[in-house]
């Protein structure tokens, strides 16, 4: 009963990890309108400067997320797990309210999109080192546990992707809009500081977490004894024990980095090799993708329907599926080679309606049923092993390193979200 408390708190807090980021990226519009490059002498539109909004974005996005999460790799012992976490979700909500507020205030273009970049740089930073963190503790307690945080991640998408079909559907001017987007974010990011501060109240959660605290101590085996059963902890020996823990021989100190990379590698590959295949399409090839069927209102609706929220649901079933289902087993070679073959998605989408194309690339799938099912395979795939090799990494290593190799995959999991966002600019003009 209080594991599945500490599943939906851990669920919770994958959700309320990219739940902000999510919100802001649909936002893009609104930012891009703010940033109106179009100005209108003598009846003819001139274009004023181009900021080129979007790729700006994915840089500063991508750069503190790549830099944070490797610096939280080295340095996450010399603070505190609750200043990192509770700290970064404080600094996140601020800059949401910041973002929304400034909905309302007239802004001189180049100061909006300083501010803006600015914010933009923060949030990931910010929310590296809060994922970083995350991944590091989910890391300590049962495998079922990250499936479950990562499926919260899943879930985030989702709700981005209803946001931008409700946003559509409901015909709202770019400023309501955004405010929504701003807004939600702004909640969700409290409810998620709310259920972080839950947490230590949760004995299930402390005994786990208390286990790798003793290593750092360097305390002996003996003291684990007397509390082995999944569930609730002993009822006084093991806190008791912990608080009186005299510094005994340091018989079990932390491993390096680096010995802790050793034995995760092949997994590192792996998310990193998936978040590659997966950004390089996604979104910047399957954004262009046109209907079959033109001119109606379904072309309206078929990017967000089609693209956005097949990925993100489909995304969130493959990672929910692993609390379930976890084949290939973490030492079988099969693993590593279904996540290369996933390489075939690119082409495979290359091949769909992308318009307008600048190659000779010819359209082998135009049905949006046919783009539809690519899509699917394409996304469940992609949750699916990514929530595998996050959840595998920590049990691979000892222990008291899980939280290590929790947040050393984090970094990997951005390194693949970067190397895909810089090879789909290139990927697209091959089309
Ligand atoms: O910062 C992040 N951390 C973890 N996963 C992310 C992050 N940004 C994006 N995705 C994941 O990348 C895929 C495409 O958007 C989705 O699976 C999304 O959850």
């Amino acid at each position: 009963r209080m594991g599945c408390l500490v599943g939906i708190i851990f669920f919770i807090l994958g959700l309320g990890t990219l739940l902000p980021w999510n919100f802001f990226m649909t936002a893009s519009l609104y930012f891009q309108g703010r940033l109106n490059t179009t100005e209108w002498s003598n009846g003819t539109s001139v274009v004023r400067k181009e900021y080129y909004f979007n790729n700006w974005m994915t840089l500063l996005s991508q750069l503190p997320l790549l830099l944070f999460t490797l610096l939280n790799s080295f340095l996450y012992q010399r603070i505190s797990e609750a200043m990192r976490i509770a700290g970064s979700l404080v600094f996140i909500l601020l800059l949401f309210v910041l973002t929304a507020a400034l909905v309302k205030v007239p802004m001189e273009q180049d100061r909006f999109f300083d501010v803006t970049m600015a914010t933009i740089w923060f949030i990931n930073s910010f929310g590296a080192v809060l994922q970083g963190s995350l991944f590091g503790l989910v890391g300590l307690l049962p495998q079922k546990y990250s499936a479950v945080f990562m499926s919260g991640q899943g879930l985030a998408g989702t709700f981005a992707a209803v946001a931008m079909l409700l946003a559509l559907a409901s015909d709202a001017d770019s400023e309501s809009a955004a405010l929504g987007y701003f807004v939600t974010p702004c909640v969700g990011t409290l409810l998620t500081l709310f259920s972080y501060l839950l947490l230590p109240r949760l004995d299930f959660a402390q005994y786990h977490l208390n286990k790798s605290s003793k290593y750092e101590l360097g305390a002996t085996d003996e003291l684990l004894k007397g509390g082995e059963g999944e569930g609730e902890p002993a009822a006084d020996g093991t806190k008791h024990a912990f608080l009186s823990l005299e510094p005994a021989e340091p018989a079990q100190a932390k491993a390096s980095v680096m010995e802790v990379f050793k034995k995760i590698w092949v997994m590192a590959f792996c998310v990193t090799f998936v978040f590659t295949v997966t950004l390089s399409v996604f979104p910047a090839v399957t954004v262009d993708v046109m209907t079959a069927f033109p001119g109606g209102k379904w072309e309206r609706f078929f990017i967000s329907v089609c693209c956005f929220l097949t990925f993100n649901i489909n995304d969130w079933l493959g990672r929910t599926v692993t609390t379930l289902v976890r084949w290939p087993a973490k030492e079988s070679r099969l693993f590593p080679l279904l996540v290369v073959s996933r390489v075939v998605f690119v082409p495979l989408l290359m091949l769909c309606n992308v318009q307008p194309r600048r190659s000779s690339l010819p359209v082998l799938f135009s049905h949006d049923a046919a783009f539809a099912v690519i899509m699917t395979l394409f996304s469940v795939s992609s949750g699916y092993f990514v929530c595998l090799s996050m959840s595998y990494a920590p049990q691979l290593v000892a222990q008291k390193d899980a939280e290590t190799a929790g947040a050393l995959m984090t970094f990997f999991l951005a390194l693949g979200l970067s190397i895909g966002a810089a090879l789909s600019f290139p990927l697209r003009t091959l089309v």
